[in-house]
């Protein structure tokens, strides 16, 4: 990628006034602590909104969004640059395929982010589904297995189609928490947070509204129903959990190998083998010690 000239980023300047006030704002309290460079990644199921959610933020069209096909059949990463900034967001395709966990895609992704080192994972869902099900606990079961737990403690989870208008009349505030807490709930299930854990862990939401007849206010910024515009928003999670005190998720061989933190116990086999070797030998020298004296003539 060093070879590649960084593309200046000129979405920037789609955005309304009031929204880069913001955002510049977000990036200079970024600068402030010593970071220069995001990189985002985008996964989830597919078709739940995550091409038009990177477009929506480096705001141009620069990956495909196909409303009846999954049509991204591997990873894209998209650069920008801005006042000595680089952002970087890789669109994934979809983790599942006709009901199953896509492991196939997860490994194409694994491949792809090879040397390079994730500060936020945005998790995207819809906002307007209903239900979480076992598949969604299995997927976030796959994702934790390949990159570690340590990867939910960068994360933010995005939930997209935001402008609706929830079932029942129930107000839209407690609508979204409900939704959230349910995929909050399936995120510790399936990476197998305890649940002092996962308040350690504290994944937070972010809302997404990616149509183009996303209202707006006056400052012709895009709202959701509760009159949050949700772009500087977003950004705002993007650089909280991007200066947590955690650290990013270096992709490197060795996690790409497999041994990815969940199976720390593995480091501990040499010493049991070495272990059982010395115990054996202790024994073999005792019993030839006690064969020895037996031989002995009285
Ligand atoms: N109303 C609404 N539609 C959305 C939103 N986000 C995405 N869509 C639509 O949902 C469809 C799928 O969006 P994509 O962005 O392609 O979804 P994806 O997750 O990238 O899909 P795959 O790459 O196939 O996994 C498209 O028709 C989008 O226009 C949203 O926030 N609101
Ligand atoms: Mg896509």
């Amino acid at each position: 990628m060093g070879s590649l000239l960084l593309r200046e980023w000129a979405g920037f300047q789609q955005f309304p006034s009031a929204t880069q006030n913001k955002l510049i704002e977000l990036l200079s309290k970024l600068k402030q602590e010593n970071v220069n460079t995001l990189t985002i990644l985008v996964m989830g199921k597919g078709g739940v909104g995550k091409s038009s959610t990177v477009n929506s933020v480096i705001g141009e069209r620069v990956v495909t969004v196909n409303s009846f096909q999954s049509e991204a059949l591997r990873p894209v990463m998209v650069s920008r640059s801005k006042g000595g900034f680089t952002l970087n967001i890789i669109d994934t395709p979809g983790l599942v395929e006709a009901g199953y966990v896509n492991y196939q895609a997860l490994e194409l992704i694994k491949g792809f982010l090879l040397n390079k080192t994730i500060d936020v994972l945005l998790y995207a869902d819809r906002l307007d589904a209903y239900r979480v099900d076992d598949l969604d606990r299995q997927i976030i079961k796959a994702v934790t297995g390949t990159f570690g737990k340590q990867i939910w403690r960068k994360s933010l989870l995005v939930l997209t189609h935001a402008q609706l208008c929830p079932p029942d009349g129930l107000n839209y505030d407690v609508y979204c928490s409900k939704r959230s807490d349910a995929l909050l709930k399936t995120i510790r299930l399936g990476a197998g947070l305890g649940k002092h854990e996962f308040e350690d862990y504290a994944v937070p939401v972010a809302l997404v509204e990616n149509s183009g007849r996303c209202s707006k206010n006056e400052n012709d910024e895009k709202i959701l129903p509760n009159g949050n515009a949700w772009i500087p928003t977003l950004v705002k999670g993007i650089t909280d959990v991007a200066t947590n005190k955690s650290k990013s998720i270096v992709v490197d061989k060795k996690l790409i190998d497999g041994s990815g933190s969940d199976d720390k116990g593995k480091m501990w086999i040499p010493a049991v083998i070495g272990l059982q070797w010395l115990i054996l030998k202790w024994i073999e020298g005792a019993i030839k010690s006690d064969i020895a004296k037996d031989k002995k003539p009285y």
